[in-house]
């Protein structure tokens, strides 16, 4: 029987490293970025799976001490997640012959000065950034992103109208609670773009629009979100959204004699609707290989 190696990648995950800028010295004010960093290499690796041959094979490990490396020798673009994934997936595809493409993942984990002093911080846990950078023998990409941006908003939201079957038993409302935890990907249009500004345009877009806008449903907030950012940023050609439906079902509060006008709540964990859409500038603009996951980049 013969048979065929489909695609493969391999690579560094979770390269966990904190770097300090202590650039004037020890009692100066310090800043830190905190990164989890995953790399893959696409490329001449059929050997190292067909015949165990592997003298292609740059090892993971190598791939580790390189990342903590450039949070050092690069420390200037990694002062954002952009700028180090760039970096790092230049270097491998620039260097390393055999790496034809890499993609270089980041979560970047917030951390505020606390209180104004120069060496304590506190971390920001409403959210984390992510970057994928994507680099292919003819197109680099930079997503940004963010996830885990938890959301709620106290009215402002309707649900009804919707399509009925035999199994619909949902109540049509006029007023609930709406909250998610918003997961969005944009795709920038090039790479010259001040990362940090952009990011921070973005969630700011994001935030108001998700508190601000009249919602009929989720999918509606996604698009309004959306748009926003596509207002707000100029480098974004398009944003992907997952969002659940973190339910808020108003509990019958009756069998003690007490009205409740949406006021308490049971917060449902599971099972929750998944609401997930793209919001581009036009029907071309769309690039589906610069997104995290897909492997066949
Ligand atoms: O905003 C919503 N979108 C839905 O598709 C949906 N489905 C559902 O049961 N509740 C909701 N809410």
């Amino acid at each position: 029987m013969s048979y065929v190696l489909g695609h493969n990648q391999y690579g560094k995950a979770e390269v966990h490293a904190v770097r300090v800028y202590r650039d004037g010295g020890r009692e100066a004010e310090h800043e830190i970025v905190d990164y989890n960093v995953s790399v893959a290499h696409q490329g001449d690796f059929e050997d190292a799976h067909v015949t165990g041959d592997q003298a292609k094979v740059l090892t993971t490990d190598a791939t580790k001490n390189t990342v903590n490396a450039f949070m050092k020798e690069h420390g200037d673009e990694a002062r954002e997640p952009e700028g180090l994934a760039l970096a790092l997936a230049r270097h491998f595809v620039d260097t390393v012959p055999q790496i034809t493409s890499c993609r270089v993942n980041v979560e970047a984990f917030p951390w505020e000065r606390a209180h104004g002093t120069p060496h304590g911080f506190v971390r920001n846990k409403d959210y984390v950034r992510t970057v994928t950078v994507t680099k292919t023998p003819d197109a680099e990409y930079v997503v940004s992103g963010l996830k885990d941006l938890t959301v709620l908003k106290t009215t402002d939201s309707e649900f009804h109208g919707f399509y009925e079957d035999k199994y619909t038993t949902l109540k049509p409302t006029k007023d609930r609670i709406m909250a998610t935890d918003v997961k969005a990907q944009w795709l920038h249009n090039g790479t010259d773009v001040d990362w940090g500004k952009s990011f921070s345009t973005v969630l700011d877009a994001v935030t108001s629009s998700f508190a601000n806008a009249y919602s009929y449903a989720l999918q509606q907030t996604i698009w309004d979100m959306g748009t926003a950012v596509l207002d707000a940023a100029d480098s974004v050609s398009e944003i992907r959204f997952s969002c659940p439906n973190n339910h808020h079902f108003v509990i019958d509060l009756s069998p003690f004699g007490l009205e409740n006008e949406f006021e308490v709540h049971h917060a449902d964990d599971r099972p929750y609707g998944l609401i997930e859409a793209t919001i581009q500038r036009d029907e071309s603009s769309s690039n589906s290989k610069a997104f995290d996951p897909g492997q066949a980049w």
